[in-house]
């Protein structure tokens, strides 16, 4: 048997020994399923100054040995993980890399791969395997049926098979990819779904107003939009930063997104009810046509269902003979389709292949806005002539815009302080928004996963 064939069931001496650089949220989360599943010599280490801190919180957990730094991991490894900021790798690797074991499997964790390629290549000796890797989801998503991304750069097929049994225990859906195809895919999922969520963050802080406060927010497709939105701020904004400015697909699509809302806009301006139109069904047509998904069910449920995880209270604004929030434009959903359509993306595939809980959510929603032609045709007349969601469409499109600029120039320091101040504003709410969001995002992706018959649920 070699190490490829091994199980956590096997004897230590057995075992291979895994390697975690970086104990941030991602390196925890690893260390924790790994350690679980009984992987018996799990090596890890974040920044020195850290290693006391990282001893007394692994002293009772079996299997984790804590090291000082990078060197001591990498000289003892079998598999190497780095799970750190991708704009700290090349650094990182750098440092740890000419330490690796010969013939050991280095693998990388970071959201955006063309600078942990780059790195890898200019670092690690020519006698070690590169096998990466990209669970696509955060650290508090429960590991099982998530797509896992895997790469098989520089390795054997014996390496491959030695990570695919070492992560076995996360019960995650491997998906083989290269590189250069790993970007091109979260470019077009990740980098503009959060363009279109952080843009709605900083609108709501720049018109100061808590969206669940002035009830238009509160119900259905609402919920969607401020408990994901949440998520995001209350993350690490490095992780956004580095998976939109490090990406060498994202601006363009981040850039398209800006314009298609832009382009909204004005025909909302103008009231150009026929050019609207006209571009939002062409848009459906070309995203949802007939024949580009698989019949399935649809993500979302019912507007019922989304109700429950809202964080706010039915107001006065809200629509209480029916009991549905009131119209709304959802220009960032229709600036979302239209931003799909003129890239020629087809989110179906993307959906299939590996999406992440965030962009099967926001598909969700967009499927479920543009599916109905009732809803289309009410969020298209509210765009036109329904002006109490103006104040915050204009914050929207001034904010899109600040964010595409912002990417284009890669400026990782004006990113943060965006992301920041953006957070800041928010961040009352993080803890519950962090709760009920795990909640929804379970129940609506147990809810996503059945083929049934394609149609819509009201
Ligand atoms: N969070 C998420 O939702 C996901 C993140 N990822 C990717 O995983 C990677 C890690 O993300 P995440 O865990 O969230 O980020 P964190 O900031 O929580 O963790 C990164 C860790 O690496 C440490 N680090 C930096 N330099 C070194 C070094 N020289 N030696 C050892 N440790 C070092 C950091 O220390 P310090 O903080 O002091 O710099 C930090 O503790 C990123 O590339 C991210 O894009 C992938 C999937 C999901
Ligand atoms: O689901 C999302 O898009 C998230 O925001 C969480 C996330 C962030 C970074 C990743 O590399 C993978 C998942």
């Amino acid at each position: 048997m070699t190490h490829a064939d091994v199980t956590p069931n096997a004897p230590t001496d057995q075992q291979p020994t895994i390697g975690l650089i970086g104990m941030g949220a991602m390196g925890k989360m690893y260390a924790k399923y790994l350690s679980a599943a009984g992987w018996k010599k799990i090596h890890v280490c974040d920044l020195p100054e850290m290693y006391e801190s990282l001893r007394a919180t692994y002293e009772n957990t079996p299997g984790i040995s804590v090291f000082p730094d990078g060197h001591g991991v990498s000289r003892t490894s079998d598999l190497i993980i780095y799970s750190v900021e991708a704009e700290s790798i090349n650094k990182v690797v750098a440092q740890f890399g000419p330490s690796t074991k010969v013939g050991a499997i280095v693998a990388g964790q970071t959201s955006v791969k063309a600078p942990e390629r780059a790195a890898f290549e200019q670092h690690l000796p020519g006698d070690v395997h590169i096998v990466s890797c990209h669970s696509m989801h955060g650290p508090t998503v429960p590991t099982k049926g998530q797509p896992l991304a895997l790469i098989k750069h520089r390795a054997s097929d014996e390496a491959l098979k030695m990570v695919e049994n070492i992560f076995r225990p996360f019960q995650s859906r491997y998906v083989y990819m290269s590189y250069e195809e790993h970007d091109e895919l979260t470019a077009n999922t990740q980098a503009v779904t959060h363009a279109a969520f952080l843009s709605m963050g900083t609108a709501w802080a720049s018109a100061s107003s808590y969206p669940w406060e002035h009830g238009y927010y509160v119900g259905g497709i609402e919920t969607v939009k401020v408990n994901i939105m949440l998520r995001i701020f209350s993350n690490k904004w490095h992780v956004y930063a580095g998976l939109a400015i490090l990406n060498p697909s994202a601006r363009m699509q981040i850039k398209q997104y800006a314009q298609s809302t832009t382009d909204i806009f004005k025909l909302m301006l103008a009231a150009d009810e026929h050019g609207l139109r006209k571009r939002m069904y062409e848009a459906r047509d070309a995203v949802f046509g007939d024949a580009k998904g698989p019949v399935r069910r649809p993500i979302l449920l019912s507007e019922g269902i989304l109700d429950q995880f809202s964080l706010g209270k039915k107001g006065p604004h809200a629509n209480s003979n029916s009991n549905r929030p009131i119209a709304n434009s959802h220009l960032s959903l229709l600036a979302m389709v239209d931003c799909w359509a003129r890239l020629g993306h087809n989110p179906f595939k993307h959906l299939e292949l590996a999406a992440t809980p965030i962009f099967r959510m926001w598909f969700g929603v967009a499927e479920y806005l543009f599916r109905s032609e009732g809803r289309l045709d009410g969020a298209i007349q509210a765009a036109l002539y329904d002006v109490s969601h103006r104040y915050d469409d204009v914050e929207f499109v001034v904010a899109s815009r600040g964010w595409s600029q912002c990417v284009s120039f890669g400026n990782f320091e004006w990113y943060r302080s965006r992301f920041q101040e953006t957070a800041m504003f928010f961040e009352s709410r993080f803890e519950e928004a962090g709760r009920v969001g795990s909640e929804m995002l379970k129940v609506i992706m147990d809810s996503s996963t059945e083929v049934a018959d394609g149609t819509c649920a009201d």
